[in-house]
């Protein structure tokens, strides 16, 4: 037996890419008690692949293979003194000169069989190999190996077996007289039983790694690649994706096998069978830790070690009454898949037994469908079984690690992300090892899915996609302050406000984050023709788990799309009342679809701006409260308007004033005619649990007959014509001690009534300032004696912009 004695290095493709790499590697090496398992320069294997297949079909293939040959000769001539070249560029030459043979006969023929296929793949792990000898043994006692020589492979059910016996034992022989510093052996080949050349499967220099590593019984095996190490989630999906530490061999295989590609999966066994720790490390960055994989299992304080995915995943469901209780119906079903050579990844069978699903490879549902519908024929015509279905859009994501074992909450977490962010999960999975948790999605949802569990996991900062419609007053203070926030938003919620987008009436921009720079001046200066479409693909773009469109303008119609942003998973905040107070029946639907949908619709301010209204009222309902009455003043504009005048102002400078302080509606009739005042009503009144529309109430208009259908900009100039009536209602409540205000109530009926009444000076309602609103609540708990009561301002820019952020938070919380 070999002793424990060797480091046994395994470089992929990458790793010796070039002359450059070759050096780097040499580098990376310590130069004494080494095996080197090299694959071939990269894109080698795949060339050759390509050119054979050219051959095959009659296309060219002559000028390529003669570039491939001359890229190795580069390499050579690149790396050794001149005198040392001759016999490797002889052998190299004389090798592409057979595969040249080959090819024409292939060509001939139109076809090849698997033996010169493997025959052919297996040149470019000779020629790295013995590039990366010649170039070692200018300095060390470098031996080259021909894998081909000790390693005896076969194929069992299509699975390539290792004859370890005859391998240890062709190796013990070709060493007896042999010593070495450093060996470099070929990678990815192997001989068959009857000493054919024949191939370890697709990327299989990992497993010749491992292979020699246990024959060699080496003290370590490390995997030298072009990334740092195993990731919590593949880097190119998602961003904030790390490096793993250390894994267990089997938490190692899970992850391998689920598609992180870093390491074959094969790889683990023969290293786990010797207890040979394995490394995965950088070769463009060797000082990097890597990933130690070992015995140990040490648990992870996310929980998890990684998220890893297998997509083009095709759910087989067998169902039917048939099958319940009956012994035998899964043993039929896998023994048909194993008929057809298919392998089942997933399995997952309800405890009713009533049906069974298979997640197979989808280029295999075909087969599967047509051999379930054919092997079980009698007992889909009996009907025991209905008809046997395939859906082809699904990917599996699965958590892997040793640290779900006996915690609970692990699975709860997993499933929770992934109902928050809108993903429907198709099938479940989980070992009774507790290492793997799988879930099987739709398709298109993987990329959503990874970066919602990776940061629900993870505890990353948490990207929410937000589309701001109607950056005026509002959305203007708004965005300020988000900008504002956004930081110690991040550094305390852990939630990354991602502005993708803002749109007015007529402009748009997109962008990754607006908020990164002056989203004013980009808005101005890069701003594009609006598109709601486009605007809403590019809020859903980038697979972020979660969005909002936050409705900042005052737009019947923009409200009249809430049913298709809730379709599309999309959450909303708004100020806007036009939806709660709009058409009953279209308020009934978007209530229903935010709920179906799991979306969350919120409009603090849609009410008495950021006064915190509609959250009480909702708590008061949801925690069993009666509402007996509501009443007060709502309209900030109308306050402010009678105070002013109260202190003697002119009636249409003040509303001037309002206007331009951003009080009022952006056309200011809406308030005057006491059209704002009534929708907040019939939103406070349906969020009653009332169902009242605004044609249900009687309300003063305020706004002189003349100027109902005139342009804003007329209504202003003309207002001072009719300045007189108003203010002598305000001249005369005064001279009586009393002021005129604006109220509303909704009855203990649902009935809602609206009026302009003096009020004396000492009521409640009349000791508003400014923009206040007050709202007095009468419910069973607070009674006529001791109501709760809400006041402060209600209109402005600033204190809008607050309630609708604190919406946004707000929503931040429940989906995080
Ligand atoms: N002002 C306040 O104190 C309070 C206001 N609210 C509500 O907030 C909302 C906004 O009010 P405010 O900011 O004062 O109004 P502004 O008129 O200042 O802003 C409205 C914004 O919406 C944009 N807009 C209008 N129609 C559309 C559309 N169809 N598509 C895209 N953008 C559109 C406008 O863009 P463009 O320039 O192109 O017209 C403008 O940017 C209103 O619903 C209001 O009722 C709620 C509580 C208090
Ligand atoms: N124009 C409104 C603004 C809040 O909804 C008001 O004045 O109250
Ligand atoms: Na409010």
């Amino acid at each position: 037996m070999i002793k424990r004695y060797y480091t046994v290095h395994k470089f992929g493709g990458s790793s010796v890419a070039n002359a450059e790499r070759f050096v780097e590697v040499k580098k990376i090496l310590t130069g004494t008690k080494e095996v080197i398992v090299v694959s071939a320069t990269k894109g080698t294997t795949s060339k050759l692949q390509l050119l054979m297949d050219n051959a095959r079909d009659g296309l060219a293939w002559q000028e390529e293979l003669a570039a491939l040959e001359k890229s190795h000769q580069i390499i050579i001539e690149s790396l050794l003194p001149d005198n040392k070249r001759g016999d490797l560029l002889q052998v190299i030459g004389h090798d592409f000169a057979t595969i040249a043979n080959v090819f024409n006969t292939v060509s001939q023929i139109g076809n090849y069989s698997t033996d010169i296929q493997d025959f052919i793949l297996g040149y470019g792990e000779q020629w790295s190999a013995q590039i990366l000898t010649a170039y070692l043994a200018l300095s060390t006692n470098t031996l080259y190996l021909d894998a081909t020589k000790v390693l005896y492979s076969y194929k069992k059910d299509g699975v390539v077996c290792i004859d370890w016996e005859r391998s240890e034992a062709a190796l013990i022989n070709y060493f007896q007289d042999k010593k070495f510093d450093q060996l470099v052996v070929t990678g990815f080949i192997a001989s068959t039983p009857e000493g054919k050349r024949t191939t370890l499967g697709r990327n299989g220099s990992d497993f010749s790694g491992a292979i020699f590593a246990k024959l060699f019984h080496a003290i370590e095996l490390i995997i030298w690649t072009d990334v740092d190490g195993i990731y919590t989630a593949h880097p190119a999906k998602v961003k904030n994706a790390f490096c793993i530490d250390t894994l267990s061999y089997k938490e190692a295989l899970e992850l391998a096998y689920f598609g992180a590609s870093v390491l074959h999966p094969m790889t683990i066994a023969p290293a786990q069978d010797d207890n040979i720790p394995i490394y995965i490390k950088d070769s463009y960055n060797p000082a990097a830790p890597g990933t130690y994989i070992s015995h140990t299992s040490t648990k992870s304080e996310h929980g998890i070690k990684g998220l890893t995915y297998v997509d083009d995943i095709a759910l087989i469901n067998i169902e039917g009454a048939g099958m319940a209780g009956v012994s035998g119906s899964a043993a039929r079903i896998f023994q048909i898949m194993q008929q057809c050579n298919i392998s089942v990844i997933l399995i997952s069978q309800a405890s009713s037994e009533h049906s069974l699903c298979i997640a197979i490879a989808n280029k295999f549902a075909a087969k599967a469908i047509e051999a379930l519908n054919t092997n079980l024929q009698f007992e889909i015509e009996t009907g025991q079984i209905n008809k046997v279905t395939a859906d082809t859009t699904c990917a599996i994501l699965a958590a892997v690690g040793d640290g779900m074992i006996g915690s609970p909450g692990v699975a709860g977490k997993f499933f929770d992300t992934l109902a928050k962010a809108n993903i429907n999960i198709r099938a479940i999975a989980q070992g009774s090892s507790e290492r793997n948790i799988s879930a099987v999605i739709d398709s298109k949802d993987i990329n959503k899915a990874l970066q919602a569990a990776h940061a629900s996991f993870y505890l990353a900062d948490q990207p929410i996609a937000i589309g701001l419609i109607g950056p005026g007053g509002i959305g203007a203070a708004l965005l300020n302050q988000i900008a504002a926030a956004r930081d110690s938003v991040k550094a305390k919620n852990k939630v990354d406000l991602c502005l993708r987008g803002i749109m007015s009436s007529k402009k748009m921009i997109l962008a990754e984050n607006a908020l990164d720079g002056d989203w004013k001046t980009n808005f101005e200066e890069n701003a594009t023709e609006a598109d709601l479409d486009k605007f809403i693909e590019h809020l859903l773009s980038d697979d972020i788990p979660h969005a909002v469109i936050i409705d900042c303008t005052a737009s019947n119609e923009l409200s009249k799309q809430y049913l298709s942003f809730f379709n599309k998973g999309i959450n909303i905040i708004t100020p806007n009342k036009h939806a709660n107070a709009g058409d009953l029946d279209y308020y009934r639907q978007i209530m229903a679809a935010s709920h179906k949908k799991g979306c969350h619709y919120l409009y603090e301010a849609t009410v008495c701006a950021g006064l915190p209204v509609i959250s009480t009222l909702q708590d008061l309902v949801k925690t069993g409260d009666e509402v007996v009455t509501i009443e007060g003043v709502v309209s900030g504009t109308l306050s402010f308007i009678f105070n002013e005048l109260g202190k003697g102002r002119i009636f249409s400078d003040v509303v001037r004033e309002a206007r331009e302080l951003g009080y009022t509606e952006p056309d200011p009739r809406e308030d005057l005619s006491g059209q704002d005042v009534a929708r907040k009503l019939v939103c406070l009144a349906r969020e009653s649990g009332y169902s009242v529309s605004l044609s249900d109430i009687q309300v003063t208009n305020l706004v002189p007959e003349a100027l109902r259908s005139c342009s804003i900009d007329e209504f202003l100039t003309r207002l001072p014509e009719f300045d007189g009536t108003i203010m002598e209602m305000a001249a005369k409540a005064k001279a009586n001690n009393e002021k005129v205000c604006y109220a509303g109530k909704i009855h203990e009926d649902g009935k809602i009534t609206v009026a302009i009444q003096s009020v004396a000076e000492s009521h409640p309602l009349a000791r508003l300032n400014g923009t206040d609103n007050i709202l007095i609540f009468q419910t069973s708990r607070y009674n006529s004696s001791r109501p709760m009561v809400i006041q402060g301002p209600g209109a402005g820019a600033e204190v809008t912009a607050a309630g609708v952020f604190a919406d946004l938070l707000r929503l931040t919380s429940y989906l995080y």
